[in-house]
């Protein structure tokens, strides 16, 4: 392990910063919001190849983060370090509260429906109810696919699936890989609408793409170069996302 950064200047969510002088007579301002994330000093190299030479970033909660970069910048490398999926070579990552990741690639089993799915993710979250299962399904509109094998889903309805699984237990952060890869404009909008619904109620989110489309809707934006996290990200076309399936 590394010994502690001290971390890069970052700009904090605006919903959640204290007013430095509290206006008289005014309520007291919540306290700071707990941070979600934290990491430091994160290296991961494959081989000889180093991929992350030393990664500091804190979330707070109810944050919208986004980490921009190129193809084989390293960005999937990045979450899987932080879902715990890759183990670093050097540094460290706290959360402290359960982890909603969604993988660039589906991890999804073709012969089994939508629904199927969605019951076996209840047992392991130990979900009440299905409830959430049905808000999610509504909010990115293909509850009529539950019955569908998820072999014959095009490649944008199994990613809302995959998307689905990850928000199901309401984990306070969320780390998303290509979230909105396949999905149609109507999906890429509900997917913000539902991401800024969750970021009201205090949930946070890092959104990792090869292309940031609307730079504006996050509240802190990387870009991830040379192994390193550097501030803001180049905007992409704007035309929104690359429709897939
Ligand atoms: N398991 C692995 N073994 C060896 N090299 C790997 C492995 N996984 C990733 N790499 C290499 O690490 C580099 C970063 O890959 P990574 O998938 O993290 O990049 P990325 O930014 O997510 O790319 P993309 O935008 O194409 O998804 C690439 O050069 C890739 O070839």
């Amino acid at each position: 392990m590394s010994s502690l950064r001290r971390p890069a200047k970052e700009t904090a969510c605006p919903s959640r910063t204290r007013p430095r002088r509290p206006v008289p007579g005014a309520t007291v301002p919540d306290a700071p919001a707990p941070a979600v994330l934290r990491v430091r000093g994160v290296r991961k190299a494959y081989g000889r190849h180093p991929v992350l030479r030393g990664i500091d970033l804190d979330l707070p909660a109810g944050c919208l983060a986004g980490v921009v970069g190129e193809n084989g910048s390293g960005k999937t490398t990045l979450l899987r370090v932080l879902a715990g999926q890759t183990r670093p070579d050097r540094g460290t990552v706290e959360c402290p509260g359960p982890v909603g990741y969604c993988p660039q690639e589906t991890v999804l089993n073709p012969a089994f429906t939508v629904d199927q799915h969605l019951e076996l993710f209840h047992v392991a979250y130990r979900l009440p109810d299905a409830r959430r299962a049905d808000e999610l399904l509504d909010a990115l509109r293909f509850t009529a696919y539950r019955h569908h094998r998820v072999g014959a889903l095009s490649g944008g309805t199994r990613q809302k699936l995959n998307l689905v699984l990850a928000l199901l237990h309401d984990p306070p952060l969320l780390l998303l890989d290509e979230p909105y890869q396949g999905f149609d404009w109507e999906s890429y909008q509900r997917f913000w609408e539902l991401a800024g619904e969750l970021r009201a109620a205090g949930r946070s989110f890092l959104v990792v793409s090869h292309i940031a489309y609307d730079t504006a809707r996050f509240d802190r934006l990387w870009r991830l170069e040379n192994g390193r996290l550097a501030p803001g990200g180049r905007s992409g076309s704007g035309a929104g996302p690359a429709a897939e399936g």
